[in-house]
């Protein structure tokens, strides 16, 4: 596909092009991601796996500008992202959200859940928004009940830790979570549920969702498309089905064979 093509498709959603970044590092200058390309379309998941430090957290960072990138293009919408001021950032980023790994990590354990539900509102004042009843639709959406509001993030086990997260991530209504494995601290049927709703949600709101992990079983039940990384280039990208049936890379075949068994999950 040429970039002209890429860039008049409206079902496009998010674009990287020759996406770089290098780091520091006593006294040399490291590559850890290296010239990835890839597109996203509106209401898709595409899959970014690869073994730890293979630059899939670098990327996602970079697509949602949480970090400049070294080199290299992404659009939103078909909006060059890192050609617009800040006012134009903040208009865009309550289009995308990131979900963390570590479900515990990403919430302040001194507010309770209703300050923490609140606050994307209140950044973005907006927060008239968040009234009660309001932040009560967004926890039952997440399967939590009201009762959760008055309470501490502590309370909760990890599985509900990462449904609060959700519901936070969701406040603003974005169309584009990144989900940077956002199962992988949790339990195997814990993960199981989390990855259900975060399935359900999608199809309510037509979601477009960047899903990180190392987990390719995951990864071919949740995902269109996939982009294999390793060492911070995409060695393999295209229908996940067909990946994972007839991997063309073997380093894609390794993450395969590394993870054999397929989670039960229901729908
Ligand atoms: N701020 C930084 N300064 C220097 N090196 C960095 C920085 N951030 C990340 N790196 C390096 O970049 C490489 C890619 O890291 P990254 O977190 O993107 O990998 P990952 O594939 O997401 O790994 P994981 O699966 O463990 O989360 C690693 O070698 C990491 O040490």
């Amino acid at each position: 596909m040429s970039t002209d093509a890429i860039a008049t498709d409206p079902g496009l959603l998010v674009e990287a092009r020759g996406l770089v970044k290098e780091y520091a590092r006593g006294g040399d200058t490291v590559r850890v991601v290296d010239d990835v390309s890839f597109a996203i379309r509106r209401g898709e998941t595409m899959g970014l796996v690869g073994e730890s430090g293979s630059g899939k957290s670098t990327v996602a960072r970079m697509l949602l500008r949480l970090i400049e990138p070294t080199a290299g293009v992404v659009r939103y919408d078909g909006v060059e992202l890192l050609a617009i001021g800040s006012r134009d950032m903040r208009g865009m980023r309550r289009r995308m959200q990131i979900v963390f790994q570590d479900p515990y990590a990403a919430l302040n354990p001194r507010m309770k859940v209703r300050e923490i539900l609140a606050e994307p509102f209140a950044i973005h004042g907006e927060q008239h928004s968040a009234t009660k009843d309001h932040l009560e639709v967004m926890l039952r959406e997440v399967g939590l009940d009201a009762s959760a509001l008055e309470r501490y993030p502590h309370e909760f086990s990890g599985g509900q830790r990462q449904r609060i997260n959700i519901a936070r991530a969701l406040a603003l209504r974005p169309e584009f979570l990144v989900l940077d494995e956002p199962v992988s601290a949790l339990d195997v049927s814990v993960g199981a549920q989390v990855v259900n709703l975060l399935r359900e949600l999608q199809r309510k709101y037509g979601l477009t969702y960047l899903f990180i992990s190392h987990s390719m079983p995951l990864v071919r039940y949740l995902c269109d498309r996939v982009a294999v990384m390793q060492r911070g280039r995409v060695v393999e990208y295209g229908d996940c089905e067909k990946v994972c049936e007839a991997p063309r890379d073997e380093y894609t075949r390794g993450l395969i064979a590394a993870t054999p068994e397929m989670p039960v999950f229901s729908d």
